[in-house]
């Protein structure tokens, strides 16, 4: 059987030895013996210390005169102009031209390029592409490559409006001005015509 010096549960918290409180009491006395020197003695006005700056013990802080009508030095200045956000509206999609529904066509349409036949690497000159305007085939050049976005009008979250401003030109530009992060590489995989040619 367990005794009850035995059992820890009941084991008795010894009354703190006299040394302990001493030592207790030192560091409390050491605790209030803190000062806070105020900076303000003689020596310390007559040193290098700007007039604002003061000194508490090792801790030096600035005073700022707020009433003070000069510009501190945080405030933007009179010229500063921040630059105008972009209005981002993304469109409600109807029935049937959500993302996913642009999956499943990139998956099993045949010729969403409308290569019919004609190699995708291909040189296109931008001459070419400028031709590529209007109706089932208009064309952008985004990052070199030459992309047909005919199918992926009524699919993109932005609208047809913006999407149609790149057809026929380079729409790099604008791309990266509205969502540069987009992965119009994967999205447009299989809208790949062919890729600019710069010298032509
Ligand atoms: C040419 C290929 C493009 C592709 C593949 C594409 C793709 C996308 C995608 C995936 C989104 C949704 C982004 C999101 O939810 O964060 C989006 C949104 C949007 N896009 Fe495009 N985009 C293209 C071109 C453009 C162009 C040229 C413009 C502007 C002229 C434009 C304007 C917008 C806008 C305003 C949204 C806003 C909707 C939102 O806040 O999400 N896009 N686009």
């Amino acid at each position: 059987m367990d005794t009850e010096d035995d059992d820890f549960t009941f084991a008795k918290v010894a009354a703190p030895d006299t040394e302990d409180v001493l030592e207790g009491n030192d560091l409390a006395l050491n605790v209030g013996s803190i000062t806070l020197k105020d900076g303000l003695d003689q020596q310390s006005k007559d040193t290098c210390l700007p007039p604002k700056e003061k000194t508490i013990g090792s801790l030096s802080f600035t005073v700022i005169d707020s009433s003070s009508s000069k510009k501190q030095s945080n405030e933007p200045s009179d010229n500063f102009k921040a630059p105008r956000p972009i209005t981002r509206t993304k469109v409600p999609f109807e029935k049937g031209y959500s993302q996913m529904d642009w999956l499943k066509l990139t998956r099993t349409h045949p010729d969403l390029a409308g290569l019919k036949g004609e190699s995708n690497k291909r040189r296109i000159s931008m001459d070419e592409v400028k031709k590529h305007r209007l109706g089932d085939s208009m064309w952008t050049v985004l990052k070199g490559r030459v992309y047909n976005i005919t199918p992926y009008m009524n699919f993109h979250p932005g609208g047809v409006d913006m999407l149609i401003k790149v057809a026929g030109r380079d729409g790099t530009s604008l791309f990266n001005k509205y969502h540069a992060w987009v992965n119009y590489d994967i999205l447009l995989e299989k809208c790949l015509v062919g890729f600019l040619d710069q010298e032509a």
